[in-house]
């Protein structure tokens, strides 16, 4: 039996890479609205209510009105917007964090954002093994490109090729701060520094840690160990060892697309400092590939795509 699938948004940066990460897959029927409707209310409507599952690719403000559309139906949701991550009768979609059965039999799954998928994944599982503490003041920098801005921002930097760098969220308060706290269950939201690249896709997401200031100290052996546990149970996160440490770590400017996630653990010889940090795409493991792993989740069948490792 084939699911019956629409993508609102489909046009947009994070709707056609799941449209191309869904090609050849004869375990979807799509459906698909021409230019002229993709934004008319009725016809979104129509389609919400036909699919068995619909993922909204959509800004804030219009996945919520999506999700009003979609009343009555029974359509069962993937929201990769940041309407929903924290909003209560919505599982958070993070399945290694979450739990793949949650994910199997919600009804509506709100996809992570891509910054907190690297941040949750390095604090998350050392806070809950009591490694970390949940009332530590966290710092997290990270760099993405800039298709994580869709395509405002992507025409921006195609435009402007004389940005190198581009600080932002300089007034504090990013919308991915609920959610990094929530579902790392810390007592405060983290400092956030997050910048933008002139790479098309790529993201680094570094949380330092001033070990020698904490009242007890993990060491760094044992957080690269739990943060492995943590990953071995599926196939798109992996964990890098202690042998040879790379030198550098780096993000090419036009990578191709992929659906992992790497974690490192660096520290320092006495144990006193650390850097957790995390390589991902934003559109993969970041967006669009995180959608599909979900998708494949509810939907019953192997959660990785032909994007991973
Ligand atoms: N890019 C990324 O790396 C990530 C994005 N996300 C989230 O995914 C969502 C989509 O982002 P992204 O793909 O980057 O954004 P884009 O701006 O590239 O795409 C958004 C799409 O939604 C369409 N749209 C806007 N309003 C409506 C409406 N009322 N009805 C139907 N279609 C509409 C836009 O059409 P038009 O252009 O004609 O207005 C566009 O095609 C956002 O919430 C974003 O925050 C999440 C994680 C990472
Ligand atoms: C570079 C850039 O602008 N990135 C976006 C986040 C991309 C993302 O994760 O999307 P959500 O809005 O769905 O959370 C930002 O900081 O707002």
């Amino acid at each position: 039996m084939t699911t019956r699938l629409f993508i609102d948004g489909a046009a947009g940066t994070t709707g056609l890479e799941i449209r191309e990460r869904l090609q050849g897959r004869s375990e979807f029927d799509l459906i698909v609205l021409d230019d002229a409707q993709r934004k008319d209310e009725a016809a979104r409507r129509d389609a919400l209510h036909a699919a068995d599952i619909a993922i909204l690719c959509l800004p804030d403000e219009a996945a919520k009105e999506a999700v009003k559309l979609a009343e009555g139906s029974g359509t069962r949701i993937i929201d990769a917007s940041s309407a929903h991550r924290v909003a209560e009768g919505w599982t958070y979609g993070f399945p290694e964090l979450i739990g793949r059965d949650k994910i199997a039999n919600a009804q509506f799954i709100s996809n992570p954002g891509c910054y907190p998928t690297g941040f949750l994944a390095l604090v998350a599982p050392l806070v809950r093994a009591g490694m970390l503490s949940a009332d530590w003041p966290y710092t997290v920098n990270a760099v993405s490109g800039y298709s994580g801005g869709g395509n405002a921002l992507i025409d921006r930097f195609e435009q402007n090729t004389d940005i190198a760098f581009r600080a932002y969220g300089l007034q504090l308060g990013h919308k991915h701060l609920a959610e990094m706290q929530a579902y790392a269950g810390l007592a405060c939201q983290p400092v956030f520094s997050p910048s933008v690249i002139p790479a098309h896709r790529g993201m680094v997401v570094d949380v330092p840690l001033a070990l020698g200031a904490m009242p007890n100290p993990p060491q760094i052996d044992t957080m690269r160990e739990t943060l492995a546990t943590f990953c071995s149970d599926g196939q798109v996160i992996v964990t890098h060892g202690p042998h040879q440490p790379p030198g550098e770590l780096l993000l090419g400017a036009a990578s191709a697309p992929w659906d992992g996630m790497e974690l490192f653990v660096f520290g320092n010889a006495d144990g006193t400092q650390a850097r957790l940090v995390a390589r991902l795409d934003n559109l993969g493991k970041g967006a669009s590939g995180a959608a599909i792993q979900n998708l494949n989740i509810m939907c019953g069948l192997p959660e990785t795509t032909g994007l991973r490792l």
